[in-house]
């Protein structure tokens, strides 16, 4: 669906907000949220991002905001647990009551394996042999590397190993490498970045696909992907504000997987959110409902102008992509 710029523009708001805790390199996340006429939606591509990327990351909002998506109930998250040290582990896990799986993210450029191996330990202490464990590598390791990683961590039993190389190739490797362990392999980058977020099912390098809304261009397009894919999914955040992180647990509630935690808890990671009933994980869940922002909120976390005219900016930008 096409939307003109100024109609998007008339309600848009850019907020800044904190982290608790450092986390995929950032302090603050940036977002600007949008109204439209089905409710509030996020535009809430990373900064780094072009704007090709980025203009899939409207469509889902426009899809959000523009359009009734059925949601109600709960879906189960994970906890997201940062590269922290082993005596933070659980302070950091205390933010996410309830939740009998946590995501560790590893092959971080600051965090050896030793340590990992140490992190995820640590992790299997606190939640106990019944908690589930997946490790999230963000491609950084080479095959040989994942291989030397992935039986580091072997003893602590993984629920599956995200992304732990960048290429189909390497990932299709390293599935056939660990294979007789048990261990699955998910894909988050090589859909979510891929021109064909599919290609990794026909190259056979993954056994579960992570599905995040926004980059894949909407609760709809999401829903299709999940549809073709023949595969397990996991539906994740991209670090988005409650409202964006009501459009993923609108996803995950129609996808209605219940075998694999949704990477959904992470409003948990904010210092500050943009509504006074946010999305944060209790027993173990999020609701699934529409969060409107409190106008007090936004204007304590308004971004300053240059950033709102940066981001003003963008969204012209990628609208006309979207219209094309
Ligand atoms: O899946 C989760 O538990 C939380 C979301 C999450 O880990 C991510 C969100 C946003 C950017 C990414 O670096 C990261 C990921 O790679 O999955
Ligand atoms: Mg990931």
């Amino acid at each position: 669906m096409h939307i003109p710029f100024p109609e998007l523009a008339a309600s848009a708001r850019v907020v800044s907000l904190p982290l608790r805790t450092r986390f995929r390199g950032i302090d603050v996340r940036e977002a600007m949220l949008l109204r439209g006429p089905a409710g509030w939606t996020e535009f809430s591509p990373f900064v780094e991002y072009g704007d090709e990327e980025a203009a899939a990351w409207l469509r889902a909002a426009i899809d959000f905001g523009w359009s009734d998506h059925p949601g109600t109930g709960s879906v189960r998250v994970n906890a997201t647990l940062p590269v922290v040290s082993v005596d933070r582990v659980p302070e950091l896990l205390a933010r996410f009551p309830g939740t009998r799986t946590v995501k560790v993210k590893v092959a971080d450029p600051a965090s050896t394996v030793a340590e990992d191996a140490a992190r995820v330990g640590a992790v299997r202490r606190a939640i106990g042999p019944e908690g589930r464990i997946r490790v999230d590598a963000n491609g950084a390791w080479t095959v040989d590397e994942a291989e030397h990683a992935i039986h580091a961590f072997a003893e602590h039993d993984l629920e599956y190993v995200e992304q732990p190389c960048a290429t189909l190739d390497e990932l299709a490797e390293i599935r056939r490498r660990v294979k007789y362990m048990g261990v699955p392999i998910a894909a988050d980058e090589s859909v979510r970045k891929a021109a064909d977020p599919l290609a990794v099912v026909a190259a056979e390098a993954a056994d579960i696909l992570v599905l995040k809304v926004q980059p894949l261009g909407g609760i709809r397009a999401a829903l299709r992907i999940a549809g073709q894919a023949g595969l397990p999914v996991v539906v994740s955040s991209a670090l988005e504000t409650s409202v964006g992180i009501a459009m993923g647990a609108h996803l995950a509630a129609q996808l209605g997987t219940e075998e694999y935690d949704a990477g959904l808890g992470t409003a948990a990671l904010l210092a500050a959110d943009v509504t006074s009933s946010p999305l944060l994980p209790r027993d173990g869940a999020i609701e699934v409902r529409r969060v409107e922002p409190d106008e007090d909120l936004i204007e304590r976390h308004t971004a300053p102008p240059e950033r709102q005219l940066w981001w003003m900016q963008r969204l012209e930008r990628c609208a006309a992509l979207v219209g094309e």
